[in-house]
C-alpha cells in the first residue's frame, strides 16, 4: 500500500450519488484514513460540519468554496469574499422578478456567510450580468450556481489549511467533480477527477476515474486503502 497522503474531498457528486445522499462506504474509509481529512465543499459552514462530527473525525473544512475556513487542529477560522456584494446581488436578482429557487426556508442560503448559491433552474444570464455589475463571478457546481468573489476559492481555502497544518498544499490528494474543485486540483501534488465530473475539473485533474460518484472517490482512493 502507498503511503497516505493528506486528503482534499469534494461532498456533492464525489462522496454521493446523483441524489447528493452520502454513499454510506465513504464514512469508514474518512473515519479511518491516516492523516489529515479535509472536506472542502460549496455549501454554507454547518453541512461539512456536521459531516465531519458525526463521522467522529476532526473538524477540518472549506465551505462555501473557500468562504469560509476552519482548521480543528488549530482552531483557526478564517472568513473570506463579499457577503455584501452577495447580498446586493440576490436582492437585485429579486427585484427583477426572479427568485433564489430554494422555497421560502432557503436552508442553501440560511447560513451562508461569505458568497451566495442560486438553484440552477434560475436564469443564469442576468445572474451572471449581476455578479459583473458587483465584481463577482458564478460558479457552476452542477448542483447550483455560487455568485462568489472571484479571488477565493478552495484553492485558497487548502492554502489556509495546509499553512495551519504545517502541510504543503502539494502534498495533498485532491478528488472531486467540478470547476470548484479545479483549484484544488492545481496546487495538490495528486488530483483526481470522478468520471461525471465537469470538463473544466477534468482538464485540471492528474487522472479520471473509470466508474462515477462515490464509486469514483472509491477508485480513486483505493492504493491508499488496503
Ligand atoms: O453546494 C454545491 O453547490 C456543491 O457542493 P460541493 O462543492 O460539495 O460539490
Ligand atoms: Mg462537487
Amino acid at each position: 500500500m502507498d503511503a497516505v497522503p493528506p486528503l482534499v474531498v469534494d461532498v456533492d457528486g464525489t462522496l454521493t450519488g446523483p441524489d447528493r445522499a452520502v454513499d454510506p462506504r465513504v464514512f469508514p474509509i474518512l473515519r479511518d484514513w491516516a492523516a489529515p481529512v479535509v472536506v472542502a465543499t460549496g455549501k454554507a459552514f454547518p453541512f461539512p460540519v456536521a459531516l465531519c462530527d458525526f463521522l467522529g473525525i476532526e473538524l477540518c473544512v472549506v465551505a462555501e468554496n473557500g468562504g469560509v475556513v476552519f482548521v480543528g487542529q488549530t482552531d483557526a477560522l478564517t472568513m473570506a469574499g463579499d457577503p455584501e456584494a452577495a447580498n446586493a446581488v440576490a436582492d437585485a436578482y429579486r427585484e427583477m422578478g426572479y427568485d433564489l429557487g430554494w422555497g421560502p426556508l432557503d436552508f442553501a442560503n440560511r447560513w451562508r456567510e461569505t458568497e451566495l448559491a442560486v438553484s440552477r433552474d434560475q436564469p443564469l444570464e442576468p445572474l451572471q450580468e449581476l455578479a459583473v455589475e458587483h465584481d463577482l463571478v458564478v460558479v457552476d457546481t452542477g448542483f447550483a450556481y455560487h455568485v462568489k468573489a472571484p479571488d477565493v476559492d478552495k484553492g485558497t481555502g487548502l492554502r489556509i489549511v495546509a499553512d495551519e497544518l504545517d502541510l504543503s498544499p502539494e502534498a495533498f490528494l485532491a478528488v472531486g467533480d467540478s470547476e470548484n474543485d479545479a483549484p484544488t486540483f492545481e496546487l495538490a501534488g495528486e488530483s483526481v477527477a470522478v468520471v461525471n465530473a465537469d470538463d473544466t475539473a477534468k482538464a485540471a485533474a492528474d487522472r479520471v476515474t473509470d466508474v462515477a460518484y462515490a464509486d469514483g472517490f472509491l477508485e480513486a482512493i483505493g492504493p491508499y486503502v488496503d
